[in-house]
């Protein structure tokens, strides 16, 4: 596969500085003329991020949530991240949607980006550095406080930049069987009109003396969509499986590092949205009085 090197620009070089000098530039160079001076100190401007100036009317408004979600490709981080973004009132980041943003425009890279993205391969640190500070000046700029990330960090190198400017409160490992990973990775759908995300896979795995069943129904789309569904480049048996590999091979030590400062929730799913939601939200101590309807 030939991918330009200008994108494997090789690990070693000092990344960190490139993301804090990405950090401070799209914290100073946003079009609203950001009050931040570029020569601002990166905890200073972190902190400026994580300023609660949340408007939202969450019952939870004014407790800043620095959170992650971890997890295996198809576990559904996305699912639960977008669940308590909505419940908490903080934005839910996920760098796989900034990546397939990147992919659809007709930048330089595009080309190269889809790539590597189509062969399950990860992108270079710093290309989703640049994406991800770009999409938190953003939303530095709408007034958004805090952020629950989804797909980043997913390597030691992003997780040691992260921590360099910014403290993340909670990491959330999703964790669910591998045999049910690769059905619902093959499952997913989503609708090519209103970018909604379902799951044509109905999982039954048996029990046995020490596992319980595993039932996760399909999530199936409304009429309306049913004849719009597409899937992901990405979701094929081969390219799921190349995806697990380099998950297993760069992502899992993120939950080591994480699990080391203490700041690590595994959390295995039971089984569908309902069950699993319920179960997640009493894992947190959080409430959620229109529990069915977000489920
Ligand atoms: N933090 C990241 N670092 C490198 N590449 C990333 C990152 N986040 C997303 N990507 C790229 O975008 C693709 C899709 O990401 P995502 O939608 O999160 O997929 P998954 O279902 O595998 O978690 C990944 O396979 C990878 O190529």
């Amino acid at each position: 596969m030939a991918v330009s090197h200008r994108l494997l620009r090789p690990a070693t070089t000092t990344i960190k500085n490139t993301f804090s000098s990405l950090f401070i530039r799209s914290l100073s160079s946003s079009s609203s003329g950001s009050s931040l001076d570029p020569k601002i100190d990166l905890e200073e401007a972190a902190a400026q991020l994580g300023k609660s100036s949340s408007t939202s009317t969450s019952p939870y408004k004014g407790r800043n949530f620095h959170w992650v979600f971890l997890g295996c490709p198809g576990v559904g981080k996305g699912t639960y991240a977008s669940r308590l973004s909505s419940l908490l009132g903080v934005p839910h980041i996920a760098t796989g949607d900034l990546v397939r943003e990147e992919l659809s425009s007709s930048g330089l890279l595009s080309s190269q980006l889809k790539e590597l993205v189509n062969h399950g391969k990860l992108v270079p640190d710093e290309f989703i550095i640049s994406l991800l500070s770009k999409r938190l000046q953003a939303g530095k700029d709408k007034g958004e406080s805090g952020y629950i990330l989804d797909g980043f960090p997913r390597t030691v190198t992003q997780a040691e930049i992260l921590e360099g400017v910014t403290n993340i409160d909670l990491v959330i490992n999703l964790k669910l069987r591998e045999e049910a990973l690769l059905a619902k990775c093959l499952g997913r759908r989503i609708c090519s009109e209103c970018g909604g995300n379902y799951n044509v896979a109905c999982i039954d795995i048996k029990g046995d003396d020490d596992t319980p069943r595993m039932y996760m129904p399909p999530l199936l789309p409304p009429p309306n969509c049913e004849s719009k569904l597409i899937s992901r480049a990405d979701d094929t048996e081969e390219v799921v499986k190349e995806r697990l590999r380099i998950y297993n091979k760069m992502t899992q030590p993120v939950e080591e590092f994480y699990k080391k400062r203490g700041k690590l929730l595994e959390f295995e799913l039971p089984g569908g949205i309902p069950e699993s939601w319920a179960r997640l939200l009493r894992a947190l101590h959080l409430e959620d009085d229109k529990q069915s309807a977000i489920a």
